[in-house]
């Protein structure tokens, strides 16, 4: 293993030192370090941060990689400065068996940019109509513990009461998409001023408010874990800061998207601004931000969802929702929160990494700490173009968008996975 020394670094914003990596970990910090076997990287003007985790990405393999295979979403995570994800289970088949997660987590491991952790399926094919082999894929390889129909809500509220209670013998989570299916049926965009104008069927935000309500209260009841994925009102907020009081299990999570674009984007007909939940409105926008500061919003999740040109450069109804986000979160995070490190590294890797148990990541560069970490270039400035990103698909909603940051580095176990601001494999 080569060694790494990496010289001039500010950790989480502090003063500049430098981190020696040896042996897959954070061997030593200090200013000054020596080490003459060791690579140096010149680290002037960077910012390290723990390596991101995201808790919500679709990678598309099984089944759609013409959209993102494990590996090709990998690298637009590794170039993300993430060090581990967590993949969803909408796949073709469903990850709802052991053999698919164990499939989805090898490939994972082939591929070698981040760590992969499968998310299994709640429901058999996602159908909602039986629980899925929980256990199987929990004992598996891939080891599962958090289970989502995400891209499907867990409607049948005596399934969702016994997927929390199965999923407590191994402290497992539900990842629940909150939407009361019969509530948008037909939606297209959020329900509001602008859906009326353009005449668009709404999505109501009560919709999603009241799942996240029945769900925190079946989640009290049972005694089991809940997260909530993609929020996306100001109402599911303070549906949230009660149940928090209360002292529920509840995690949530926001996306970037949801925390900077609005509904008016609907007004140019674009499907590359559709995407499930919808784009909300400021008032939305100010209530995830001030919750994601607080504490009620936990985590950063990416929704990262790439679509084929087919499926989104077409009319707007018959576009599938979702927009990539790996390789834009922490320009986004950066844009929205300002360069508050220690935020940062809260929201988009220590807390993930805890909720999702995923040992190794979500640390704090320190001696001895396993060395995943991400460097950003905080002063560089990136004009996006959908043709550079690694993802297989281009439905980025900041397209020719100037955003603040770049990850100029990422380390996974002490190897780098991105060095000046390329992939290394
Ligand atoms: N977030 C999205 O808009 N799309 C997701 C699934 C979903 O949540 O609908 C996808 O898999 O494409």
């Amino acid at each position: 293993m080569t060694a790494y020394l990496i010289k001039g670094v500010s950790v989480l914003g502090g003063d500049p030192t430098d981190l020696l990596i040896r042996d897959g970990v954070v061997a030593e910090t200090g200013p000054g370090l020596t080490a003459p076997d060791a690579t140096v990287v010149d680290a002037t003007g960077l910012v390290a941060l723990p390596g991101l985790v995201d808790l919500h990405t679709h990678l598309r393999e099984p089944g759609r990689e013409d959209a993102e295979t494990v590996e090709s979403g990998s690298r637009a995570a590794a170039l993300g400065g993430y060090t581990a994800v967590c993949a969803m289970a909408n796949t073709s088949p469903v990850a709802d068996t052991a053999g698919v997660v164990e499939q989805v987590w090898r490939l994972g491991r082939e591929a070698g940019l981040v760590d992969v952790q499968p998310i299994g399926a709640v429901t058999v094919g996602l159908a909602g109509e039986r629980l899925a082999e929980l256990g199987a894929m929990a004992d598996s390889a891939a080891r599962v513990r958090i289970f989502s129909d995400d891209g499907h809500c867990v409607a049948d509220p005596k399934l969702m009461r016994r997927a929390l209670e199965y999923v407590k013998a191994f402290d497992g989570i539900i990842a629940q998409h909150a939407e009361e299916p019969r509530l948008t049926e037909g939606a297209q965009m959020h329900e509001g001023e602008v859906s009326t104008r353009l005449g668009l069927t709404g999505w109501p935000a009560v919709a999603e408010e009241a799942i996240i309500a029945r769900d925190v209260l079946l989640t009290e009841h049972v005694g089991g874990r809940l997260h909530v994925c993609h929020v996306s009102t100001a109402g599911s907020v303070e549906v949230l800061r009660q149940a928090k009081a209360r002292g529920v299990r509840v995690t949530a999570e926001v996306t970037p998207h949801h925390l900077l674009l609005t509904d008016a984007k609907a007004e140019s007909y674009d499907p590359v601004y559709k995407v499930n939940p919808p784009l909300r409105t400021a008032t939305d926008i100010a209530a995830l931000r001030a919750a994601l500061v607080e504490g009620v919003i936990d985590i950063i999740a990416t929704d990262h969802a790439p679509h084929a040109v087919e499926d989104k450069e077409c009319e707007w109804a018959y576009a599938r929702p979702g927009m990539l986000g790996l390789e834009t979160a922490l320009s986004i995070a950066l844009d929205v929160l300002g360069p508050e490190w220690d935020l940062i590294a809260e929201r988009m890797s220590r807390t993930p990494a805890r909720i999702a148990g995923l040992d190794g990541h979500g640390l704090d560069p320190a001696p001895g700490v396993p060395a995943n970490l991400t460097l950003v270039d905080p002063a560089a400035r990136r004009v996006i173009e959908p043709a550079e990103l690694a993802s297989r698909s281009r439905n980025t909603p900041y397209a020719r968008m100037t955003l603040p940051g770049r990850i100029v580095a990422t380390f996974l176990r002490g190897e780098p996975t991105v060095l000046d601001g390329k992939a290394l494999k």
